[in-house]
């Protein structure tokens, strides 16, 4: 079996918060093989770094070609690259064992202020690693170095920083805003040559943040490695530190100004979380089954044989919506439809209720506008699970995206008898919906077998598939219903194509 593997080429941190070693653990915590080639070794802690002994650029050279010709490195991930030399070594190290993708953080200046790279590194950052970067991840003093002294205060200065660096040659750029004085969220910028993203998380208030650079740009290449696209990667790698910084806020290493944090929470949270579940795939939203335990009661059946009919009929995901059903019975169903879901590859999502998420080990939730909000849920269920928003307006679409959600339920498409007092949007609120939304979009609301076609054919490419409870459940038989269902999508799908 391949296991994804990065490869960090860095300094090491004897205080082991940023370098090497932060690098060795965001990759464990994200379940990514990590070999490391060191480029210095620092005498460093919590009040600063004391000594820096660069390792002699023939035996960087040595270190890159024990690694790259002997094990598949997916990703390479550079963080200290302290003199030119050795920034010529990976260059060459890399033509001649490319990878699929190549992390530039470019380390310059410790959190603590003292230098790790001086500035004649910088036109060979410039010269030879940028152009064959796939991403480079500057804090506002990098990007303002790159950039020839320019001053960076706002968001707009780190969006201009953005596009001036993406001429250099990177693919993406993502201009770290954690120093921006006037901002009460952390705002980074994602520049993929076309578009910006303002990417925003909570500014989490510790001392605790040391190696937060080198960890984001570890994880994005875990991310890379494991099959993400860039901009997931980046927006994982970001949920990851927020919950990480969070869950290390009051810890206490060190007595300097700024200590690390605790990488590996999730080993002390839930073991088996530490092992990533598949990436959330929005081709999963073809044929979202929404269950209903009055429906199913009403025609003989259980939640567990009504979940298996569904799936044996083709939904691709399922969501367990018991309104009424009692906690212990909800938790002991759930746990039945992991397994049961899990065994045919298909995502298991909770409605509504976390704690039954977190108890069963489900795929992940789906939330309302008047439910817990998607920024609390993603912090109680970490980076990894999947987290839907129901969402009737742009502006509520957009604040799922900003909370870390995954993709957006957009209904009343048609008026239902399934959910009380519910606004019906119609075609033209999901199309509206559909075109402002970042995140994939499932609709949901009085769809069945003879409106499935219609709803699809609206023709918006991230609406990725249909929602439905009584058009499945609300039947004698519901795998002849699904199955029926299926049908009309993967011809809807072939006519939108
Ligand atoms: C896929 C999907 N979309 C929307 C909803 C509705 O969620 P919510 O607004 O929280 O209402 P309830 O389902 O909780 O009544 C959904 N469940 N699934
Ligand atoms: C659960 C739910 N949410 C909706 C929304 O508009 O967000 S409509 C709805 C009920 C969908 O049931 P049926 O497929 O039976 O119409
Ligand atoms: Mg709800």
């Amino acid at each position: 079996m391949k296991i994804p593997h990065v490869l960090t080429v860095a300094g090491s941190d004897s205080g082991a918060g940023a370098g090497i070693q932060a690098d060795l653990k965001a990759c464990a915590a994200r379940g990514v093989y990590c070999s490391t080639v060191i480029t210095a070794v620092t005498a460093q802690n919590t009040v600063g770094v004391q000594g820096v002994n660069i390792v002699p650029e023939d035996f960087v050279a040595e270190q890159l070609k024990s690694v790259l010709s002997d094990m598949h490195v997916d990703v390479v991930k550079t963080g200290m690259l302290p003199t030119i030399g050795i920034v010529k070594v990976l260059h060459h190290s890399l033509k001649e064992f490319p990878v699929q993708a190549l992390v530039v953080d470019p380390v310059m200046v410790s959190t603590s202020g003292d230098v790790l790279a001086g500035p004649s590194i910088l036109a060979a950052f410039r010269e030879e690693l940028l152009p064959m970067a796939d991403i480079v991840t500057p804090n506002l003093k990098e990007a303002s170095a790159l950039l020839g002294g320019l001053q960076l205060e706002t968001v707009s200065d780190m969006c201009t920083a953005a596009k001036l660096i993406h001429d250099m040659g990177p693919r993406n750029v993502l201009v770290k805003g954690g120093d921006l004085p006037s901002s009460l969220d952390a705002v980074d910028i994602f520049f993929d040559g076309d578009d910006f993203y303002e990417l925003r998380s909570s500014r989490i208030k510790t001392r605790n943040t040391h190696g937060t650079g080198c960890t984001l740009a570890s994880c994005i290449a875990a991310e890379l490695a494991k099959g993400s696209q860039i901009l997931s990667a980046v927006k994982a790698a970001k949920h990851y530190i927020e919950t990480a910084l969070d869950y290390s806020k009051d810890i206490a290493i060190g007595n300097g100004f700024q200590g690390p944090f605790d990488h590996l929470l999730k080993l002390k949270s839930n073991i088996r979380n530490s092992f990533r579940k598949q990436a959330f795939n929005p081709a999963n939203l073809f044929l979202y089954a929404v269950t209903d335990s009055g429906m199913n009661k009403k025609w003989g059946r259980s939640i567990t044989e009504a979940v298996k009919a569904a799936i044996e009929g083709g939904a691709t995901i399922v969501q367990l919506r018991e309104k009424d059903a009692e906690t212990r019975d909800f938790l002991e169903a759930a746990k039945a439809c992991v397994e049961i879901c899990h065994s045919h590859g298909v995502p298991l999502l909770i409605n509504d209720r976390i704690d039954v998420a977190l108890a069963c080990d489900a795929d992940g939730v789906h939330v309302g506008q008047s439910d817990i909000p998607a920024r609390v849920v993603r912090t109680l269920l970490g980076p990894e699970k999947i987290i839907g928003v129901s969402c009737k307006t742009p502006e509520q679409a957009e604040k799922a995206w900003i909370d870390g959600a995954d993709y957006i339920g957009c209904g009343g498409v048609y008026p239902t008898n399934t959910k009380a007092n519910n606004i019906t949007v119609g075609l033209d609120g999901l199309k509206t919906v559909c075109l402002a939304s970042k995140l994939p979009v499932v609709a949901i609301g009085g769809i069945n077998a003879s409106n499935a076609r219609t709803v699809m054919e609206i023709g918006v490419p991230n609406l990725k598939g249909v929602a439905v409870v009584s058009a499945l459940f609300d039947r004698e038989c519901v795998l002849t219903e699904t199955q029926k269902l299926h049908g009309d999508l993967t011809q809807a799908a072939a006519m939108v194509k």
